[in-house]
């Protein structure tokens, strides 16, 4: 479990983190989206004790992570795979975490089974490891104490697709065994693979959480008809949004049976009836996000001056 209360992080003129409050539970993945900027990395270094808040708390398993006794054993974490010491084998990375902690040595094999490098990999230097293996030799090393919580900035960067379902599946396997999942990512599609929740921020502020259930249902329902207006009208007609798009189809709240149902009542006949695509959805998420984006806002105020 992690509990996010209120945490705020100021930098002299900037606020990074902005009374940021939510909880990540056990058996659940949750996912941190924002966009670049959004203050994702500096909530995570808080978390992890790499930094002190200006005020509120960030609490792992009730504590503060600096009061963990042996935070390795409680909470793996991978914030920078490409700032693993490139000189330093993959193995020597991990028999150094593993006796930093006092485990066992036969939890190094085990955790390089689990993230599938080989012994050949293991013996290769970091420093010639492309960021996937990097990705992968820094989840072997949050895996290492067992732990019950996992907080990942950015996992995926620098995986091919095989390598991200590789990792979907390890950290859903991770929270179906009870562990609790912290991830961020700027990738709204990446999130939505593996999420069970999702906290979106931007600008330092949390702008929507929910289940991802709840979030997607926000894409609506997509229905195409041979007269949009028509639909739009018995769509609106029977309570529900409808807004057209420019090739003729009409997005509502309305789920797939009431929507199809609205335009049977109508009169009208559906060519088309789905959930609303991924795109659409990445466009309320970018449109949630636009505003309040860092990166867009320093351009437009740089344009201004
Ligand atoms: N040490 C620091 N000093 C000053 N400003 C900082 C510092 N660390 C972060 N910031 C600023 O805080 C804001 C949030 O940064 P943060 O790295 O947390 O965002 P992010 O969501 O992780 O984005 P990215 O994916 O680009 O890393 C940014 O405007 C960043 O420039």
């Amino acid at each position: 479990m992690i509990t996010i209360d209120a945490l705020t992080k100021r930098y002299r003129e900037v606020t990074a983190v902005d009374d940021v409050s939510f909880t990540a539970l056990p058996g659940r993945v949750t996912g941190f989206l924002g966009p670049n900027g959004a203050g994702k990395s500096t909530t995570l270094r808080l978390l992890t004790g790499l930094g002190e808040p200006t005020s509120g708390t960030a609490r792992v398993l009730g504590r503060r992570y600096a009061d963990l006794p042996n935070p390795g054993l409680d909470v793996g974490v991978l914030l920078d795979a490409s700032a693993q010491h490139g000189g330093r084998t993959g193995l020597e990375t991990l028999t150094l975490a593993q006796r930093t902690l006092g485990l066992p040595a036969r939890r190094v094999d085990a955790v390089l089974d689990l993230v599938s490098l080989t012994a050949a990999e293991a013996h290769r230097r970091v420093r010639d490891y492309s960021l996937g293996m990097r990705q992968r030799l820094g989840v072997a090393t949050a895996l290492l104490g067992e732990p019950q919580v996992l907080v990942l900035d950015e996992p995926a960067n620098g995986l091919d697709p095989a390598g991200i379902r590789w990792m979907r599946d390890l950290l859903r396997a991770f929270a179906d065994d009870g562990g609790t999942v912290l991830l961020s990512s700027h990738l709204l599609t990446e999130i939505q693979m593996v999420a069970d929740d999702i906290v979106v921020i931007g600008h330092g502020r949390v702008v929507a959480q929910g289940t991802k259930d709840e979030l997607l249902a926000g894409a609506g329902t997509l229905v195409r008809a041979a007269d949009p207006a028509a639909l739009a009208a018995a769509l609106t007609g029977a309570g529900f949004t409808a807004a057209p798009a420019a090739d003729g189809a009409v997005t509502t709240d309305a789920g797939l049976a009431a929507a199809g149902a609205a335009a049977f009542a109508a009169g009208i006949a559906v060519t088309e009836l789905r959930a609303g695509d991924g795109a659409s959805l990445e466009e309320t998420f970018l449109a949630l996000t636009t505003d309040t984006q860092r990166d867009t806002l320093d351009r437009a105020s740089g344009a201004a001056a």
